[in-house]
């Protein structure tokens, strides 16, 4: 297989680091002097020190216009930047025949758009053979060989394919969906629920407040996905339960890192600053909230991570606030 990863992130570079062992995988990215010094040092010094880039893994910028020829040549590309990226990057790949997967996980937050990635696909490539890759891994995990296991989800057999057979190997785990909404939806929310429980473990409130955190976000996580058409078995499997639990309680995560920092008095400005990558739930929080508003569903823990960005509700209101709703049904 010849995979291309564009984007050169923690992310992209991982996969690229990943697949290189068993594939012929270009990693391009689009700043000249970043990719120079991958070169030179074999290494992604800025997003994934420590992991040395194996001799086979092609580096390669470029302007964005040569990106169709350059996919084009490739059997599987998969799209490495963060949200704000993908609508572009989906949009020069319109006419290209290559299976497309996107592994950034979040709702479009710029222009208000509020989009999935498949929704954005179906506005800007709609004939594009597309799908995301998801599910609990940490970029560093996955670099050095750690056991991972992951999703391919589409609605179209050649990309389940094209991801199972480039990613599926001894210490990666590729299971196939075709529930590319519910696997995007739990991407996204499990950000957003991950700022939260780092900020109630940040506050020390609990294991039992950190497990309740968890457990109605993923009510939450699956009110959302059912109105937007997902299917609810989906949020018990790994781009669910298993990413929300990775994300919300594991310290490498940075989504919940912005949590930690705001528990300990930083503003959002110096969270988001000090983590030197994205923390997508940061920017999709609002969007989150907005868009199941739109659709009448209820998210409590969600709206309240957006008031407490927006510095509008102090963490102590924010639990008081939770704590006081009113009894109902666990339903
Ligand atoms: N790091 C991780 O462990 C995982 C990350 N993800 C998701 O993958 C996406 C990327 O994450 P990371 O690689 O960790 O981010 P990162 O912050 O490490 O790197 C982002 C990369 O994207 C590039 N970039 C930023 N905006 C861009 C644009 N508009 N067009 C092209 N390139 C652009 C940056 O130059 C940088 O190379 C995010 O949506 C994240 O949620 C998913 C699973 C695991
Ligand atoms: O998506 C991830 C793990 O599956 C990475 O989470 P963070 O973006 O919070 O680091």
């Amino acid at each position: 297989m010849k995979l291309v990863v564009l984007g050169a992130g923690a992310w992209g570079t991982a996969l690229a680091v990943s697949a290189a062992a068993r594939h012929e995988v270009t990693l391009w990215l689009r700043d000249a002097d970043q990719a120079r010094e991958l070169l030179a040092c074999r290494e992604n010094r800025r997003y994934l020190p420590g992991i040395a880039l194996p001799a086979g893994l092609l580096v390669r910028d470029g302007s964005a216009q040569d990106l169709p020829q350059l996919v084009a040549a490739h059997h599987l590309a998969v799209i490495a930047t963060p949200m704000a990226g993908l609508r572009a990057m989906l949009g020069l790949l319109r006419d290209v025949p290559v299976p497309t997967a996107w592994v950034c996980k979040g709702f479009e937050a710029e222009a208000g758009s509020g989009l999935l990635g498949h929704e954005i696909q179906a506005q800007v490539a709609p004939r594009l053979a597309g799908g995301a890759l998801s599910g609990p891994s940490f970029a560093l995990e996955v670099a050095r060989g750690q056991p991972t296991a992951l999703v391919a989800a589409s609605p179209h057999g050649s990309v389940r394919d094209a991801l199972v057979d480039t990613f599926h190997g001894a210490t990666l785990r590729v299971y196939a969906n075709d529930d590319l909404p519910g696997v995007e939806v739990g991407g996204a929310v499990k950000n957003v629920l991950a700022i939260a429980t780092g900020l109630c473990d940040g506050l020390g409130l609990g294991l039992n407040a950190r497990a309740a955190l968890i457990t109605r976000g993923l009510a939450e996580m699956t009110r959302l996905g059912l109105a937007l058409g997902a299917r609810p078995d989906t949020f018990m499997g790994l781009s669910g339960l298993g990413d929300l639990v990775l994300t919300a309680t594991g310290d490498l995560s940075r989504n919940r890192r912005v949590g930690l920092l705001l528990a300990q008095g930083r503003t959002l400005d110096q969270a988001v600053q000090s983590l030197g990558h994205v923390a997508e739930g940061v920017y999709c929080a609002r969007t989150v909230v907005e868009r199941a508003a739109r659709l009448g569903v209820e998210m409590p823990i969600a709206s309240a991570v957006v008031r407490l960005l927006d510095g509008e509700l102090p963490p102590a209101a924010a639990v008081a606030e939770l704590m006081g709703r009113q009894a109902r049904s666990e339903r």
